[in-house]
Parts: structure tokens; C-alpha cells; sequence
């Protein structure tokens, strides 16, 4: 049989995963699942390709040790024969030691632990993946996927902040993240249109976190997020881009402590802070409350603004691409964006928008507008097998 690989993909609410066989060019999918609304109300999905789909609650109070656990007695279950040849985790902070692949031993999983300041909303969960995955198959080798690598080897004006020299030395410098996102958009587009895909790219990545990035010849040039998950473009609960001093001064002025400030930035800002009615875009489009209204105007325009300076940084691009859930499913927010750029030579299809076609630009577009999906868990089973060296066995 061929061998089976899990991938882990664990956020602030949700844990996402799937099975794929290492039987083909490419990773084949055998079953995906979550772990969705952890804080919240709990509950387990998974689908078996052409198969059953079973949605159940899970208990109130369940942390993400605990979900991932019950995602391995789930797969242990559904598949006992299914022998896991190794599994597959999306980390999100790789830091400057990080620019490929891994599998994690003990040393780099105490590295890995000195990036959660820099994503507190992703990295712990990362790194209890790893942690409970080691536990219920202590033998199967463990591969850290990063978001950081694929935006690694940046000119250095696309790298740095105007600090003192000696902080970009030390690596406080942008890092950028989706990067298994983009690297896979980055893949699709090349079958898409191939042409394009050799040229400018911009890729909206917007979900619940949010960035674009800026690509040449296939190959990160510029992405819109920084040395965290905070920097560029609002999100569900994020702030994005936000004058320092303003910081400063809510940490002297307002006396706040890192730890509120922390908050306040990750948690409490973006589309919620801003509507204070949901992070979530879809309700927020279904709300009549004018803040909510605005919140999705700010969203719109700042993701305008920095199309047009990741536009800057590559001189000009031939092709753009909406992904993830709001890039996917929101006619709306892609409407307001694609108009709003009207005057770089693009235009709207707006039948094909509404229909979240693959190409909503219309005939006489000068830039063609793509909705692709994304597929963080393919391209982490991907690089999981070649990293755990599954490839040639498989083939
Ligand atoms: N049909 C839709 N219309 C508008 N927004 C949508 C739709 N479907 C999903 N979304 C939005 O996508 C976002 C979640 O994106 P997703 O990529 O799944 O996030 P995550 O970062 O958690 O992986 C939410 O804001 C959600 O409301
Ligand atoms: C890095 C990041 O923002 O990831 P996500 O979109 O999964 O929250
Ligand atoms: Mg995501």
C-alpha cells in the first residue's frame, strides 16, 4: 500500500487535517477535517472523498492539545490499517534558521518555541501539533512546513525595517507568512496560465488572516506582512497597518501592558474592533449596522493601497489572484478591490464575480483577475513526503 501522510494545520480556533496517499505526482486526498470554533463551541467535521462526511460537538472546554488527540483517535480509528508513514505540520514562524522544510527533532522544536512572541495566535498551537503527533507515533518522522520559507531570500529593501543595521542582523526584519498558500497558488497558476505565472503575480491571500504577495517568475519578491502576523492588511481580528507611535503611546499615555497591547493588536482589532459585530466577513455582508459597513470599506481600501505598492515593488504586474475564504466566496470585497483598481487597466466581469468563476476580469481586462483556491494541506503533504523521502517508495 502506498504510504499515508497526515497534515496538521492548527490556528487560533481551528485545527484543520487531512490523509492523502504518496501514491501519485501529487499528493491524493483520502479524507479532510477540522476541528472548528475551539474557545467557542467546538465541533468535529470530516469527509472521506466520495465517501461519509460526519459532523459532530466536541466538549466546551476542549484545548488544542485535546482536539488534536481527538483528531488521531479519529484517523486511528477510520484507518486502522492505514499505516502513517509521516506527518505533515504547517508552522507558521520559521524565523532566519527556517527557509526549507524540517523534520523536527528535539533541538529545533526548542527553536521553534523562541518564535511564539512573534505569532502568538498560531505558533503554540504549531508546536502542540508536533508535541501530541510525537506522542501517538513516536516512530513516524514529524516535518515542519513553514509560511515564512517560501518568502525567504528577499532583496533587502523588501526585508527591512529602518532600524539600526544591527537589528536586521539580528533578524528582526519582515518575514512574511501564507507562504504554503502562495506557493501553491504560485504551482496552480502555472498550469492556469502558464504565460502569466512567469510574470508579475500579485496573490490576495484573504481569509481570516490576510496578505498579498508580490511574485516574479513564480518566486516571493514582496508580501505585505512583516516580522509578524500583525503588518499589512486588516484581518478578522487583526489590526494590519498602524503608526508605531500609536503604539507607544497607548503603552505610555494609556499605561497599557504588552500583554493588553498583545491583545488589543491580535485580538480585538481588524474587521471585529472596527464593526465590533463579527471577525467573520460573511456576517458582517449580511449586517445592516453601519459600522459593520465600514469595516468592510476599510478592508477593501487598504487591500487596494497595497496592491498598488506590491505594484511599486515589482514594476507592475500581468495577473492577479483572489484566494482563501473571502478571496474565494466574497463577490463583494472583490468588486470593491478590481473597480477600485480600474484606473491600472482593470476591469470587472461582474456576471462571472457574482458566479466566483476562475476568471472574473472581463475580455478587455489589461491585467487578468483569477479566484483560485488555495491548498495549504496539499502542499504541506507535498513537502512532507519529500522531506520524510516517501517519493521514490511511492512511485
Ligand atoms: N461566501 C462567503 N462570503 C463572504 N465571506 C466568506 C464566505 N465564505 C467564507 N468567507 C470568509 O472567509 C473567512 C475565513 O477564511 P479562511 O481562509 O477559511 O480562514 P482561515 O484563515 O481560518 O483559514 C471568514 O471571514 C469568512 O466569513
Ligand atoms: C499567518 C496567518 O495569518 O495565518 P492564518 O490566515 O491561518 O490565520
Ligand atoms: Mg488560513
Amino acid at each position: 500500500m502506498a504510504d499515508r501522510v497526515v497534515t496538521l494545520n492548527a490556528g487560533s480556533s481551528s485545527v484543520k487535517f487531512a490523509l492523502f496517499a504518496a501514491d501519485a505526482d501529487w499528493p491524493r486526498l483520502i479524507v479532510s477535517g477540522a476541528v472548528e470554533g475551539l474557545g467557542a463551541k467546538p465541533r468535529f467535521r470530516a469527509a472521506i472523498v466520495d465517501g461519509d462526511a460526519s459532523d459532530r460537538p466536541l466538549a466546551a472546554k476542549l484545548t488544542h492539545k485535546q482536539a488534536i488527540a481527538a483528531i488521531f483517535e479519529w484517523i486511528e480509528d477510520a484507518y486502522p490499517a492505514a499505516a502513517v508513514s509521516a506527518i505533515g505540520h504547517r508552522v507558521v514562524h520559521g524565523g532566519l534558521s527556517f527557509a526549507a522544510p524540517i523534520i523536527v527533532d528535539a533541538e529545533t522544536l526548542a527553536e521553534l518555541r523562541e518564535f511564539i512572541p512573534l505569532a502568538p495566535l498560531h505558533q503554540p498551537h504549531n508546536i502542540a501539533g508536533i508535541e501530541v503527533a510525537r506522542d501517538a507515533f513516536p516512530h513516524v518522522p514529524q516535518v515542519a512546513c513553514f509560511d515564512t520559507a517560501f518568502h525567504r531570500g528577499h532583496a533587502f529593501v523588501d526585508d527591512a525595517y529602518a532600524l539600526p543595521y544591527s537589528y536586521y542582523e539580528r533578524g528582526l526584519r519582515r518575514f512574511g507568512f501564507h507562504g504554503l498558500s502562495y506557493e501553491y497558488i504560485s504551482r496552480r497558476l502555472r498550469t492556469i496560465d502558464p504565460v502569466h505565472a512567469e510574470g508579475g503575480v500579485i496573490i490576495a491571500h484573504l481569509g481570516n488572516g490576510a496578505s498579498l504577495c508580490a511574485m516574479k517568475g513564480g518566486r516571493s519578491i514582496a508580501t505585505s506582512m512583516g516580522f509578524s502576523a500583525l503588518e499589512g492588511l486588516p484581518m478578522g481580528t487583526r489590526c494590519g497597518q498602524i503608526d508605531p507611535g500609536l503604539l507607544l503611546y497607548l503603552l505610555q499615555s494609556d499605561a497599557m501592558t504588552p500583554e493588553e497591547l498583545s491583545h488589543l493588536l491580535y485580538e480585538r482589532s481588524g474587521l471585529l474592533g472596527l464593526s465590533g459585530v463579527s471577525h467573520d466577513m460573511r456576517t458582517l455582508e449580511a449586517s445592516e449596522d453601519p459600522r459593520a459597513q465600514a469595516a468592510i470599506a476599510y478592508f477593501i481600501h487598504r487591500i487596494k493601497m497595497e496592491i498598488a505598492a506590491l505594484a511599486a515593488a515589482i514594476g507592475g504586474f500581468d495577473a492577479l489572484v483572489f484566494t482563501a475564504g473571502i478571496g474565494e466566496h466574497s463577490p463583494r470585497v472583490r468588486a470593491g478591490v478590481v473597480e477600485g483598481l480600474g484606473w491600472l487597466g482593470l476591469t470587472l466581469d461582474t456576471a462571472a464575480n457574482s458566479r466566483n468563476d476562475p476568471v472574473i476580469s472581463a475580455a478587455q481586462s489589461r491585467i487578468p483577475v483569477f479566484v483560485t483556491p488555495t491548498d495549504e494541506e496539499a502542499m504541506i503533504a507535498r513537502h512532507t513526503i519529500e522531506t520524510a523521502g516517501l517519493t521514490a517508495a511511492a512511485r
